[in-house]
């Protein structure tokens, strides 16, 4: 069956449909990783994204039990230039049309995604619509016009009730926006008793349970829309070493004070160069975002610019000069994409013993 993308501009792709037949609009961005396309499926993080591979050959290695980064994929379409529906690998136990139609994604084969992604880079993210390449009857622009622009991603993917990974380590609130599952995945590798809490967790609840730190999640949508999370942490960062990841870095350094804006087209892809001024190393990054912490908007903040996007000169990375308190833009759980940084995990337990060997030390003091 014929499909078509139709863009905001009015430029039309036609292809075949794969996936859900379904109708829908969203964003339509691009990712330029060469593998990986069942994480970026199932990351929330696209949650009313319609999103584009840029890598030419989709679906060759099937879908697997074990490379989810959730079991509710939010993505609102899937755009190809080739699908491949005879996977061939040992762990494949279904092909992305299976795994599509299953999770009510729809999809398009056949386009010109070169030709697509110069279109979003010059003229940067705009919305389209998958639809059936035969309608007549409305005008898929309008619909396009029709469709409200989504402002509840996070409330639509994030946990609606509190749960606990249990461990014999520190003790971590992980507050979800839309979490990977690699973000839970570092945290029980190295042992921590994980509680993950809704998005809209009150700082008062957060500070009951005592914990030892604090993690914010990625997450959909503009950061801005999540006004109650702000608070929350500006409430909660005084007294609880934070480490926040993506959208959990944007709340942060808006919490602190600093501005968030939209990128033209994003970052979204596996190989992001970015440079850390602390270790003075560059990495290669996992990456998904739209928005970005305004560099001007830092200056007037208690926060200092630890890291930079060597691509493009964007915020990737901040920390608190008197809280113990840091985040970084991109993903350093990976999945996909290079796990150059997930020492980081690492930085933050230490910064966590750091802060308790502190406290005991002032606690000391005070007494003496
Ligand atoms: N992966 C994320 O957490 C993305 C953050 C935010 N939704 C953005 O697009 O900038």
């Amino acid at each position: 069956m014929k499909r078509q993308l139709v863009l905001e501009d009015g430029t039309v792709f036609t292809g075949e449909a794969f996936g859900s037949m379904k109708e829908s609009v969203g964003e339509v961005v691009f990712n330029t990783g060469m593998t990986g396309y069942q994480e970026t499926l199932s990351d929330p993080s696209y949650c009313g994204q319609i999103v584009t591979m840029t890598y030419p050959l989709i679906g060759n290695y099937g879908i697997n039990r074990d490379d989810f980064e959730t079991i509710n994929p939010a993505v609102f379409g899937f755009v190809v230039k080739e699908f491949c529906d005879t996977p061939s690998n040992f762990r494949s136990d279904e092909d992305l049309d299976q795994f599509l139609q299953a999770n009510d994604i729809p999809g398009i084969t056949g386009v010109d995604t070169r030709k697509l992604t110069k279109i979003i880079r010059q003229h940067g993210t705009m919305r389209g619509i998958l639809t059936a390449a035969e309608t007549e009857e409305t005008d898929p622009l309008k619909k396009i016009e029709a469709t409200p622009r989504l402002n509840d991603q996070v409330s639509r993917v994030s946990t609606i009730k509190p749960y606990v990974s249990p461990g014999r380590g520190y003790r971590i609130v992980l507050v979800d926006f839309g979490m990977k599952h690699g973000i839970l995945r570092e945290l029980t590798t190295r042992h921590c008793h994980v509680t993950v809490v809704p998005y809209n967790y009150s700082a008062e609840n957060i500070l009951r349970l005592k914990p030892d730190g604090m993690m914010l999640t990625n997450g959909p949508g503009n950061p801005k829309d999540v006004p109650e999370a702000i608070e929350m942490i500006q409430k909660v960062i005084p007294s609880i070493p934070t480490f926040g990841i993506c959208l959990g870095h944007q709340l942060l350094a808006l919490a602190c004070g600093a501005d968030s804006a939209k990128l033209k087209f994003g970052h979204r892809g596996s190989n992001h160069p970015v440079y850390d001024y602390e270790t003075k190393k560059t990495y290669m990054t996992s990456q998904n975002h739209g928005y970005a912490i305004t560099k001007e908007s830092i200056e007037k903040t208690e926060l200092e610019l630890t890291q930079i996007a060597l691509n493009d000169d964007t915020v990737e990375g901040v920390k608190h000069t008197t809280y113990p308190a840091f985040s970084v833009q991109y993903h350093p759980e990976a999945s996909p994409g290079p796990d150059d940084t997930n020492q980081l995990f690492d930085r933050f337990l230490q910064m966590i013993e750091n802060y308790q060997t502190q406290q005991k030390e002032e606690t000391t003091h005070a007494k003496a």
